[in-house]
């Protein structure tokens, strides 16, 4: 008996990794670990969009509007998606609720939500508010409304990661050992 690799499970480990979920839950954070230990190359897109324009995105908001931003947000998404493989890519927090950026994602990607509870996250707003615009001019109540509107949409994925009182390192080290699997469990169903 001897174990073939199909054409089509080469796509599957080909495929680009993507981290969704709410600001600061760990995306960037995570996403630069878990592609180190892949050895594959990490993209942030916010990292990408605020070198390409020149400014933080802070600065792109207040310069051109939210709408200006999705738009830069979607075409650089699609950009990457469409041309690139074996990339870990950790998204900029809003993306996933383009429509058009999601399927693109689910088509092409293993995507993968980092979730963290509310009180979690609550330990982390400080750091958070003067960084993310979407934080800005906002009560706790209406943060506390939008991320309860989100959480269905970052629902939408291959896989739901629960970081709460986990540290960068080993929520990084159980995503590699999960993924592993699931490309181990694929050559196995298609032993011949
Ligand atoms: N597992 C963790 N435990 C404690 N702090 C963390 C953890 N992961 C990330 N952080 C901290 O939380 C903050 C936000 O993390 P990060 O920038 O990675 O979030 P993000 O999901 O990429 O946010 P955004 O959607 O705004 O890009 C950072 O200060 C980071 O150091
Ligand atoms: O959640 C959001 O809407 C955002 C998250 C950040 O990653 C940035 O992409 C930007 O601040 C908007
Ligand atoms: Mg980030």
């Amino acid at each position: 008996m001897s174990k073939m690799r199909s054409v089509q499970n080469d796509l599957f480990r080909l495929k680009n990794i993507v981290f969704i979920g709410f600001m600061g839950v760990g995306k960037t954070t995570v996403g630069k670990l878990v592609a180190k230990k892949l050895m594959r190359d990490f993209i942030d897109i916010d990292q990408h969009i605020e070198a390409k324009e020149g400014m933080s995105i802070s600065k792109i908001f207040e310069t051109h509007g939210e709408k200006y931003f999705r738009d830069l947000e979607k075409q650089t998404i699609s950009d990457i998606i469409l041309n690139q493989s074996l990339k870990v890519i950790s998204l900029g927090g809003g993306s996933f609720l383009q429509k058009e950026i999601r399927e693109l994602c689910l088509e092409h990607c293993i995507v993968l939500s980092i979730d963290l509870d509310w009180e979690s996250w609550l330990e982390r707003f400080e750091k958070l508010k003067k960084t993310r615009p979407i934080l800005m001019n906002k009560s706790l109540d209406e943060i506390k409304e939008l991320y309860n509107e989100r959480l269905p949409i970052y629902n939408i994925c291959n896989s739901n990661i629960d970081v709460k009182n986990s540290s960068p390192e080993s929520i990084a080290d159980y995503i590699v050992e999960s993924l592993k699997y699931s490309w181990e469990l694929y050559d196995s169903d298609r032993i011949e």
